[in-house]
């Protein structure tokens, strides 16, 4: 009875839990919605996953609804990322299965990378067959926000303005095409999308395709609530990925799964909701330069003051190494090493251009998000979603909060500067 009435309360909030299984078929009558995406080209890799995260939360509240039981979400392919600078290897068209563990992310809710989805577009329609889409919505903030003092979830229409025609081609498929293209200034949560497909809907349509552009002006419905967190544990990086990163931590840094107390059970449902992670002997240090330095320069220290706040911490703990995660030039790294003479300053780097032209910029930074997530202790960059990605991943291995939750002060001098905020991992 209890899980009845949860099951039942979906349909005015979702919440994460186990409905009874239901018959295979049951809603075969029902139309398919392909749900596709894109965000903005300026945002970076970790604010993506964090969009990814709304919109799968969303697709499981979306699947409890009628008429959109069999909807899937289309994952937008991974393309020369403004971040991405090395420019002499191929980084077009990436899949998610590049970075991530399909399978693992699929136990979460019906998400296809975008081969796949190119792959049930022909079955339906076609081999070779351009891709034409039912609507496209292209997402702008409202000039005011705060209409009489009040935030209200709201959507309107508005006239496109000429420039958006270069939004074009789609997900940077050049035989992409949309019957409807419609601007519209959104502003809410990702449950008023269902709204937003419910007004456009139309009448017999057995497969629908939807592209929603700009989807990181979508917010989350509850950020860091149970949803949040199954759709963020279900992420797991791709096996060959971890495997590099596992290899270094062992060859470099005498660290293992086993010795670190962070082994995790094969399926992400299993895991231990205890903190019993121990890490292994260095801490990590995630220093964001390159644009940080402009944008961000009242809380981004100078390599020297990173550097000392580094050596007390190593000081502190009575570790003897430091592994950097960084965008820094090689000189701002040297000139680390410089200040930290009397320790092991470690840097993940491909070991060839064959490995880097494998792993892309992309698999490189992942590999130092995965070093990072086993050290002892770890301390990151203000307001930096690659920090806050770290932050998670040692949430869900089970790290003592206190070893995680660090931030660089501006000085070493400050002992009270604004720091990153905590949002510790729950569970069902
Ligand atoms: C100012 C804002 O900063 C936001 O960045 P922020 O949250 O740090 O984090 P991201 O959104 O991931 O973007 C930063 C990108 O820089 C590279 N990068 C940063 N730190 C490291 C590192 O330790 N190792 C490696 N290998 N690469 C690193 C990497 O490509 C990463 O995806 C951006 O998302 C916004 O678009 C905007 O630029």
């Amino acid at each position: 009875t209890h899980i009845r009435k949860i099951c039942e309360k979906r349909d005015i909030f979702f919440e994460a839990f186990s409905c009874p299984r239901e018959r295979p078929g049951k809603w075969d009558h029902e139309p398919i919605t392909y749900l596709l995406y894109d965000v903005n080209p300026g945002e970076g890799f970790n604010l993506r996953r964090d969009v990814y995260i709304r919109m799968a939360v969303f697709l499981q509240f979306l699947r409890t609804q009628p008429g959109y039981r069999r909807s899937r979400l289309v994952l937008p392919p991974w393309s020369n990322l403004v971040h991405w600078r090395s420019h002499n290897i191929e980084q077009t068209q990436l899949p998610w299965s590049h970075f991530f563990d399909l399978p693992s992310m699929k136990a979460y809710t019906d998400v296809i990378d975008t081969p796949e989805f190119l792959a049930a577009y022909e079955t339906l329609h076609g081999q070779g067959a351009a891709v034409v889409l039912d609507e496209v919505y292209k997402l702008k903030h409202f000039d005011n926000m705060f209409e009489n003092g009040v935030f209200v979830d709201k959507f309107e229409e508005h006239v496109c303005p000429k420039s958006d025609s270069g939004t074009l081609p789609f997900l940077g498929y050049t035989n992409f095409a949309t019957k409807e293209f419609t601007c519209l200034h959104f502003q809410g949560s990702a449950m008023l999308l269902h709204k937003l497909l419910e007004t456009y809907k139309r009448k017999g349509q057995s497969v629908r395709y939807v592209l929603v552009l700009n989807a990181e002006i979508v917010l989350h419905d509850l950020w860091g609530n149970v949803d949040y967190w199954e759709a963020r544990r279900s992420m797991r990086f791709a096996h060959s990925l971890v495997e590099v990163a596992d290899r270094f931590r062992w060859d470099y840094l005498n660290s293992s799964d086993e010795q670190d107390r962070t082994v995790r059970p094969a399926n992400w449902r299993d895991a231990s909701h205890r903190r019993r992670a121990k890490g292994g002997e260095y801490i990590c240090a995630h220093l964001r330069r390159a644009d940080f330095l402009y944008g961000r320069d009242k809380t981004t220290p100078t390599i020297q003051s990173a550097a000392l706040q580094i050596r007390a911490k190593l000081l502190e703990l009575g570790l003897k190494t430091v592994f950097i995660a960084s965008d820094c030039s090689r000189t701002e790294f040297y000139n680390l090493k410089n200040y930290l003479k009397r320790f092991r300053v470690v840097r993940f780097a491909p070991e060839n251009y064959e490995q880097r032209a494998t792993l892309k910029d992309g698999g490189i930074a992942i590999v130092d998000q995965i070093i990072c997530s086993h050290a002892r202790y770890f301390i990151g960059t203000y307001e930096s979603t690659f920090t806050y990605r770290i932050y998670e991943e040692r949430e869900i291995i089970g790290f003592p909060k206190d070893l995680t939750f660090n931030t660089f002060c501006k000085s070493e001098k400050e002992m009270n500067c604004e720091k990153n905020t905590v949002w510790p991992i729950v569970y069902n």
